[in-house]
């Protein structure tokens, strides 16, 4: 807790492999994440790992011992039925997942998913306690002046981010992905400044929670990207740039720094 009663904002980051990796090879990173685990601790950072679900029981077996927080890339908003397909949030939690994804921009393009799906699974991961991983971001940069373009992207996060806040308790933790969707899958992050601002807009949205309520970046995210962004993110969400450990362990290096 802060002096102030408030929880405590660690810097924190973390990475999904999504679909990208075979079993094996999420086990051979695994290991890589573990072994990075001693060194986060050390300056501070809450370090999270997502692989696919299938991963998920043999990862918490390997994570055991380490402090990086497993987590799912999504989940069911119920924990028991005849929902064939879907997984249940009360496995996860059972399984040691402790972060659990929701919309991100791939589940909302892809399948469909809607802010009252987002906001129906985040309140199902607070109830198994867990905590929500939640991405939201504008589809496409407007242009024009670059506060144009920030005043849209807020404009467009605001019900993402209100749908969530509406369905879990004041007091939950929460974690805010904010991935532009133009930004996902791009050879380098968005602009910083365009980045800041959004999220010192979005910081206003959650101000006056009583639960712990931090916001990443994540888009292209990598080496050098945390330096630009730190006046106002408490960390990465890192995605394909991740995928090298090396490049994890250095956006670690530089998330210690003062
Ligand atoms: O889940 C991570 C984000 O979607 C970022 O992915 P990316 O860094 O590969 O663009």
């Amino acid at each position: 807790m802060s002096p102030l009663g408030l929880p405590e904002r660690r810097r924190i980051v973390g990475t999904s492999l999504k679909c990208y990796f075979s079993l094996a090879q999420t086990a051979e990173y695994t290991r890589a994440i573990a072994s990075l685990s001693p060194t986060a601790s050390a300056l501070n950072i809450d370090l999270f790992f997502i692989p696919d679900f299938i991963s998920i029981s043999p990862c918490a077996t390997a994570l055991a011992h380490s402090s990086v927080q497993l987590g799912a890339q999504d989940c069911f908003w119920e924990d028991r039925g005849a929902y064939t397909g879907e997984v249940s949030p009360a496995n996860l939690a059972e399984a040691g997942v402790k972060i659990v994804e929701v919309g991100h921009a791939e589940r909302r393009q892809i399948f469909r998913e809607t802010d009252k799906d987002v906001a129906l699974k985040a309140a199902a991961i607070v109830k198994n306690g867990m905590v929500p991983l939640v991405c939201i971001g504008e589809k496409t940069h407007a242009s024009g002046p670059v506060s144009a373009a920030v005043g849209a992207a807020i404009t467009e996060c605001k019900p993402q981010i209100k749908a969530v806040m509406d369905a879990v308790p004041d007091d939950a933790e929460v974690i805010l992905a904010y991935e532009p969707v133009w930004a996902i899958g791009a050879t380098q992050p968005a602009n910083a400044d365009h980045v800041v601002a959004v999220v010192q807009g979005l910081r206003g949205l959650v101000e006056g929670r009583r639960g712990l309520t931090r916001i990443l970046y994540g888009g292209s995210a990598g080496p050098g990207t945390f330096i630009q962004l730190k006046s106002a993110v408490d960390g990465l969400f890192l995605g394909r740039f991740a995928h090298d450990i090396n490049n994890l362990e250095r956006v670690i290096q530089e998330m210690g720094e003062p």
